[in-house]
């Protein structure tokens, strides 16, 4: 049943490593389709060296299994949640890339230095609050998805104009129109990440970048008439 998206969740899958996003089997990426109400998620465990299409797991959006014999990502619940929080998006990617990674686990937003960044986001990229001992003790996975839907919805972001998140202590989850949108969006997170954390090093008090640089740069790639492709290597 829907090779099609499992084939495109395995694409995405097996692309993170090739980015260097993860190590080990670290991240996972998920792909909907939305007129079935069903994901196809990357198995808990497997190395990415053996993974295959149809090891792909297939998830309704209450969170049944409905075919795979391997047991879905651990993170499944957070994809799920944030499938279920922004109707838009088709691809979910989750990564440990190192130097998002280590913003993350500061706890400090990405800010937005130069051009680069504003060509995918419309300002810093976000970072959630801490879970609370509560929220990691009972449902974990699930309650990750929470503390970002919270963060976007009190700050009234767009998923679209910010289609990443770093989790606090954790790493970053990104979405886009289809999941090959979403890893891209990753790849950019990771090159901005360490781009910002060099900037920090020349320039510690660094102010973020002018209105007018941002503006022109987002609008003239997310405007009418923009080119979603995607891009290879940053
Ligand atoms: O968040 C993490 C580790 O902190 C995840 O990246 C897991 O390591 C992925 O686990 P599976 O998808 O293999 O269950």
């Amino acid at each position: 049943m829907l090779e099609e998206l499992k084939r495109e969740a395995y694409e995405a899958n097996i692309a993170l490593p090739k980015h260097g996003l993860i190590n080990l089997t670290f991240g996972n990426a998920s792909a909907i389709d939305r007129s079935k109400g069903i994901f196809a998620i990357k198995p808990s465990g497997v190395d990415y060296v053996f993974l295959k299409p149809d090891d792909m797991v297939l998830v309704d959006l209450d969170g049944k299994q409905v075919e795979g014999k391997l047991r879905p990502s651990s993170d499944t619940p957070t994809h799920r949640r944030l499938f279920l929080a922004f109707e838009s998006i088709g691809g979910v990617v989750h990564t440990h890339s190192s130097h998002a990674t280590a913003f993350a686990q500061a706890g400090r937003s990405i800010p937005i230095f130069g051009t680069t960044h504003a060509d995918y986001f419309f300002g810093d990229i976000p970072v959630t609050r801490k879970m609370t001992p509560q929220e990691i003790a009972t449902a974990y996975e699930w309650e990750t998805g929470n503390v970002i839907v919270e963060r976007f919805t009190s700050a009234k972001f767009d998923p679209a104009d910010f289609p990443a998140v770093l989790v606090n202590r954790h790493a970053p989850f990104t979405w886009g129109h289809n999941v090959a949108k979403a890893v891209e969006v990753s790849i950019a997170v990771e090159c901005i990440a360490h781009m910002a954390l060099m900037s920090l090093q020349l320039e510690p008090k660094l102010p973020t970048i002018e209105a007018e640089l941002l503006n022109k740069h987002f609008k003239r790639k997310h405007g009418p008439g923009a080119y979603y492709g995607q891009t290879g290597n940053c």
